[in-house]
């Protein structure tokens, strides 16, 4: 990674897939409600067939910039463009019903009259009678749900009602389909079922699918790409991977997952920080020109252990949080700085534990800059 891309923190317009066709291409989008400007400038390439998740706090624009895509709320400026045609631009606004867009809702909007194998025909009223038909049972039978066809909403489990609500939105074969907190309405048990069974649905048909979620995990599992946004801006577009390893701005690194940030100083081919010295080439992109400058290290739990010393210690355990299999530790360095550390359960450090704490060197660490100008020798 260069880092002239670390540390790009404006709204960026991510480049589709090579070889892949943009199916939907948001450029310069803006939304306001009276003067709260809620969507900034904001740019996004969705390439065919892809799954990408918009992942953000809530408040931070998500779910509008899904009804823009819709087409249920209308752009103060920018473009929306379907297959390289507009749908919403200067002079230009296509009804929701005509841009050929499906959503699913969150809390499915199923027709409590009507059987599931109604509900998935609804949307097909304009196919002939013995299409309509086959079409309603290829889509029970992706979900499968081929022998519920003649049941009511109200027989159904949640997650039935999530494939009776995918099924539907599918069914009209849309150019994309929209996937509004799809999980929310689901218990944690079954919501992380459904996202691996969602996700195996949306790749078996090829459709291109936007989601929206807060959750980092959700939007990890589910996606081939994931926006993080905030404040009605992008701050990153990338796969899971890419984000949570190499993130762009410290709220992403912040958002998707624990991060400590250890001030840090590079002189020749270390870094002094607060847990000693560290290679700098352990650094993504720290060659080249950073000497004599302070800079954040990204710490996650996991790229660190804490070990018990009686003797010369880092720093000791100030706090501790049982999250199931695994504690997560807060280490308060003699530096007056602090880094959290993940550990098994029974390898459990009381709290006042006076510790070592040993990185892992095989973890390549990223980094943010906090003052460039080079400092005189320290
Ligand atoms: N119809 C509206 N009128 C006025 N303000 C609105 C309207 N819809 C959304 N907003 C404001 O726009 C901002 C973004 O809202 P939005 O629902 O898009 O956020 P979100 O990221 O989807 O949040 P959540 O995860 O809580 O659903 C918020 O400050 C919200 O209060």
């Amino acid at each position: 990674m260069s880092n002239s891309t670390i540390h790009a923190t404006e709204a960026r317009t991510d480049e589709p897939t090579a070889g892949s066709a943009p199916v939907l291409e948001l450029t310069d989008v803006s939304k306001s409600y009276g003067a709260e400007r809620v969507i900034e400038d904001l740019s996004l390439t969705v390439t065919e067939g892809e799954i990408l998740t918009l992942l953000g706090p809530s408040g931070c624009g998500k779910t509008t910039t899904l009804r823009l895509i819709a087409g249920l709320e209308r752009p103060n400026g920018g473009r929306i463009a379907l297959n390289g045609a507009a749908v919403s631009g200067p002079g230009r606004f296509v009804e929701p019903e005509d841009r050929g867009i499906g959503v699913v809702f969150q809390e499915f909007a199923l027709f409590p009259h009507l059987t599931a194998a109604e509900n998935v025909a609804f949307g097909l009223e304009a196919w002939n009678a013995d299409d309509r038909e086959e079409r309603v049972e290829e889509l029970l039978d992706l979900v499968g749900l081929e022998a519920q066809g003649d049941s009511y909403p109200d027989e159904l489990s949640g997650g039935q009602q999530q494939r009776v609500a995918l099924a539907r939105s599918l069914a009209p074969e849309p150019e994309v389909l929209l996937l509004d907190e799809p999980f929310s309405n689901l218990d944690v048990d079954l919501r992380v079922k459904m996202r691996e069974e969602v996700r195996r649905i949306l790749k078996e048909t090829g459709v291109t699918a936007i989601s929206v979620t807060h959750d980092q995990e959700e939007a990890m599992s589910i996606s081939d790409r994931v926006a993080v946004m905030n404040d009605g801006r992008i701050e990153q577009v990338g796969n899971p991977e890419q984000v949570f390893q190499q993130p762009e701005s410290r709220f992403v690194a912040g958002f998707l997952g624990h991060a400590s940030f250890l001030p840090g100083y590079v002189h020749g081919g270390e870094v002094t920080t607060g847990l000693g010295p560290v290679p700098r080439d352990q650094i993504n992109g720290l060659a080249g020109t950073y000497d004599r400058t302070r800079i954040d290290v990204l710490v996650r739990p996991d790229d660190i252990r804490a070990i018990p010393v009686d003797g010369e210690a880092d720093g000791r355990v100030v706090s501790r949080r049982y999250l199931g299999p695994t504690v997560l530790y807060e280490v308060h360095l003699d530096d007056d700085t602090a880094v959290q550390c993940m550990h098994n359960h029974d390898e459990s450090l009381p709290l006042d534990t006076t510790v070592r704490i040993e990185l892992d060197a095989d973890h390549e660490l990223a980094w943010f800059p906090t003052d460039q100008r080079p400092l005189d020798d320290e």
